[in-house]
C-alpha cells in the first residue's frame, strides 16, 4: 500500500517528512516494510489505544514519543518537537489522532530551518494549509512558539523634521540590535537610546535609498567601529551588506536567533524592500498607514507599488504589525487587516487601475531635501 493512502496523510517529499492519523497495526507493518520509515514522532501518550507498538520496537532510538496536548503547550515542547525534526534521520513519519498535531512538528521544524520570522513561517503555513490552524489553542501554541522570545523594540521618531520613523530591534540575550532607518540628525539620539539599553549595534539598514532626509547610517559607522550598513543591491546604493528578496538577516543568540527576512517591494523606488521580523514588517515608503509611498520620481512605478504591496505585504497574516517609515499625521502603526480594509488608495477594494489614477494624482511637493539626501545616501550617507 502506499503512504498516500494512509488516513490524513500529508508528504513533505523533499523533506522526507510524512504526517499521518492514527494507523491500524497493519498499516503500522506496511509503513515500517522495506524501511519506508527511518524515524518516527508519535504525538499521543504511549496509553493510547493507537500507540504504534511495531514502530517504538522496529526503530528504538528513532522513535520518540512526545505528548502534545493542552498542558504540554510549552515552548520547550515547541523546542523538544523542534529539535526532534532536526536530528532525526529520514524518511521521517510525525503522527496524532488526525495529523493536526503532527502539522505542528512541520511548521516550527521548517520556520527554523529557514529562518523564517513568525509572520513569515505563519503566511507559509496557511499557504501549505497545515491543519493546526483549525484548533485555536494549537494556533495559538505556534504563534507563541514562533516569537522572538524578550525582543527588545522602540519604533524613534525624527523631530528634525522629515517625520521619519526608526526602529531598534535587540536581541535580550547576546544585546546585539541593529537599526533601520536611522536619519541623520538623530543619531546622538540613537546611539544615546542603544547605549541606555546596553546593546551593541549590528547593522544599520535602510529599506531604501531616501530622498527626504540623509541617513544616520554613515554617521553611525563612524561613531560605532565594526557597524555594517545594509541596503538592497537594486537600491544602487554603496553599503557594506547588499540585500535581496528572500534573504535573511539574522542576529542575537544561536539558539533563539532574530531574523528579518527581507521582501522586495519596488515600486515607491526600484529598490525598496520591507523587512518582516517576528509579528511586525517594516515597510520603509511601500506601505504607510492608510497610504503609500509617492510613485513619481527616483524609477517609481505605480504598477509595480500595487503588485509589491498586493503580493508581498497583504500576504502577510492579518494580525502583523505594520510598522512604515513615515507618518505624517503622528500615527505610530498599523495591522495588515487593517491596511487591506481602509487603505484608501491600494486597500483590496481598490483596483490597480484605480490605485494608479490615484497616484497619478497626488500633486505632492517635491521632499525639500531631495537634492542634497539623494546623493549622499547613494553614498551610504556621507554628506560632501
Ligand atoms: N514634505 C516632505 C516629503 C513628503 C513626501 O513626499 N513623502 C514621501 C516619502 S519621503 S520621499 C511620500 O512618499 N509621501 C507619500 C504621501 O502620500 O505623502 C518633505 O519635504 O520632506
Amino acid at each position: 500500500m502506499p503512504v498516500s493512502s494512509l488516513p490524513n496523510v500529508r508528504e513533505f517529499s523533499t523533506d522526507g517528512v510524512v504526517l499521518v492519523g492514527d494507523l491500524s497495526q497493519a498499516d503500522v507493518q506496511e509503513a515500517l516494510s522495506d524501511g519506508k520509515f527511518a524515524s518516527w514522532i508519535y504525538m499521543n501518550p504511549e496509553s493510547d489505544a493507537n500507540f504504534p507498538l511495531a514502530a517504538k520496537s522496529a526503530l528504538g532510538e528513532a522513535f520518540k514519543q512526545v505528548t502534545v496536548e493542552g498542558s504540554t503547550l510549552t515552548r520547550g515542547l515547541a523546542n523538544a518537537l523542534t529539535e526532534a525534526m532536526e536530528t532525526l534521520p529520514r524518511p521521517t513519519m510525525v503522527q496524532c489522532s488526525t495529523a493536526t498535531r503532527a502539522s505542528i512538528a512541520y511548521i516550527l521544524y521548517k520556520a527554523r530551518e529557514k529562518k523564517w520570522p513568525q509572520a513569515g513561517a505563519l503566511q507559509r503555513a496557511r499557504e501549505m494549509g497545515l491543519k493546526f490552524f483549525s484548533k485555536p489553542p494549537l494556533a495559538a501554541f505556534v504563534r507563541d512558539s514562533l516569537r522572538s522570545d524578550g525582543l527588545i523594540f522602540r519604533q524613534l521618531f525624527d523631530t528634525s523634521g522629515s517625520s521619519t520613523y526608526t526602529y531598534l530591534l535587540g536581541c535580550p540575550i547576546t544585546k546585539e540590535a541593529v537599526l533601520i532607518d536611522p536619519v541623520k540628525e538623530m543619531v546622538e539620539r540613537d546611539i544615546a537610546v542603544v547605549d541606555g539599553l546596553g546593546l551593541k549595534l549590528k547593522y544599520a539598514i535602510n529599506t531604501h535609498c531616501h530622498a527626504d532626509h540623509i541617513t544616520g547610517t554613515g554617521d553611525l559607522k563612524k561613531k560605532i567601529p565594526g557597524l555594517k550598513s545594509v541596503i538592497s543591491k537594486a537600491s544602487l546604493a554603496r553599503a557594506d551588506m547588499f540585500v535581496e528578496h528572500g534573504d535573511v538577516i539574522s542576529f542575537g543568540a544561536d539558539s533563539s536567533s532574530i531574523n528579518l527576512e527581507v521582501r522586495a517591494t519596488p515600486g515607491h523606488t526600484d529598490g525598496c524592500v520591507s523587512y518582516v521580523c517576528d509579528n511586525m514588517v517594516f515597510t520603509g515608503d511601500a506601505l504607510l498607514i492608510r497610504g503609500c509611498g509617492r510613485t513619481d520620481f527616483q524609477g517609481g512605478s505605480s504598477e509595480k507599488l500595487f503588485e509589491s504591496v498586493r503580493n508581498q505585504l497583504f500576504v502577510l497574516p492579518d494580525e502583523t504589525l505594520v510598522y512604515p517609515a513615515h507618518d505624517y499625521q503622528g500615527r505610530t502603526m498599523s495591522t495588515i487587516a487593517e491596511e487591506k480594509a481602509l487603505n484608501p488608495r491600494l486597500g483590496v477594494a481598490k483596483t490597480k487601475e484605480e490605485f494608479v489614477e490615484i497616484m497619478n494624482n497626488l500633486k505632492l511637493d517635491y521632499p525639500k531635501q531631495i537634492d542634497k539626501a539623494l546623493p549622499a545616501n547613494l553614498k551610504c550617507g556621507i554628506d560632501d
